[in-house]
């Protein structure tokens, strides 16, 4: 039995953050970072059965082309991440009321879409980045036991003895997306990438305003890095954390992001708004088609 101080519920039985009951939820959830993008998503959908908002947290259900979605908007960063994926596993496969871990698990398809500032020179503004892996710069997943499994150990060294990362920084990690998921995203609109997940998104991403960078050498050396075929292509703030902590609970898991900004040519597309929609309508095309 599963403690009211571990897993809190509020008087009415929905879940602590996301004010969620299990019915409430779909097996297809699109997570976005910007609570005003949510209602971007569901304008799209045919039908809306339920919404709900708490903090940060908004979430509207509803179904597009015959299949049910859930939208939830995370906020920004790993550490909402933690409560978003963990509040989502619950619903679906824990026991609300008897607070047990059910013995048949449920695997949900979670796709983030979000927008992200590209660290190669060839990947211009507007252009979409599908995070085939995602390196984690936050630590986040490093609080739970056994997740080096569902890590990709070898390119986590290489990655480190290229960069020199130094032990004063969280320790970093790549987890990879659903393949299942990645293969829906295979036309040329579409560029593959690996996408570092930053706990920040001045200094983590290498951003100078008044203060000098521990590693001021860091993206440039994250641009010049290989690893078999794989090169970095671009930086956000949740995908390692929504990899690493799908894997470990069993569910699917995938990025595609807007390019809004390339570190590289120092341009950047504030007025990203009418881009993301495009974007939007394709990914829930590609999922339901
Ligand atoms: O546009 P969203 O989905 O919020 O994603 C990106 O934008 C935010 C930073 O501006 C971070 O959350 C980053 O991951
Ligand atoms: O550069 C960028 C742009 C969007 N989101 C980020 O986290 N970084």
């Amino acid at each position: 039995m599963i403690q009211q101080s571990e897993l809190i519920l509020n008087s009415d039985g929905t879940i602590f953050h996301l004010h969620l009951k299990p019915e409430n939820l779909a097996d297809q959830v699109i997570l976005v970072g910007d609570q005003a993008r949510v209602k971007t998503v569901a304008d799209f959908f045919d039908t809306i059965d339920f919404s709900a908002q708490n903090r940060e947290f908004h979430t509207v259900t509803g179904r597009y082309n015959n299949q049910r979605f859930s939208v939830i908007s995370t906020g920004i960063g790993t550490d909402n991440i933690d409560i978003v994926l963990n509040e989502l596993d619950a619903l679906v496969n824990i026991d609300l009321e008897k607070r047990e871990i059910k013995k048949e698990k449920r695997s949900l398809k979670i796709v983030r879409i979000g927008t992200s500032g590209a660290l190669q020179e060839d990947i211009p503004v507007n252009a979409y980045v599908v995070s085939q892996k995602s390196i984690g710069f936050d630590g986040m997943l490093k609080f739970y036991a056994h997740s080096e499994p569902f890590c990709d150990l070898p390119f986590e060294k290489a990655f480190k003895q290229f960069t020199g990362w130094k032990d004063t920084l969280p320790d970093a990690y790549v987890v990879d997306a659903s393949k299942r998921l990645a293969d829906r995203f295979n036309g040329a609109e579409f560029r593959k990438g690996v996408t570092i997940s930053a706990p920040g998104f001045y200094g983590p991403q290498g951003r100078v305003l008044r203060l000098p960078l521990a590693m001021p050498q860091l993206n440039k050396l994250i641009e010049q890095f290989r690893f078999e075929d794989w090169k970095i292509t671009n930086f956000e703030m949740e995908s390692s954390a929504i990899y690493g902590l799908s894997k470990m609970l069993g569910h699917q898991a995938l990025t595609i992001c807007l390019i809004i900004a390339n570190r590289f040519t120092g341009q950047a597309n504030e007025n990203y708004r009418p881009e993301m929609k495009k974007l939007i309508k394709m990914v829930l095309d590609c999922l339901t088609k």
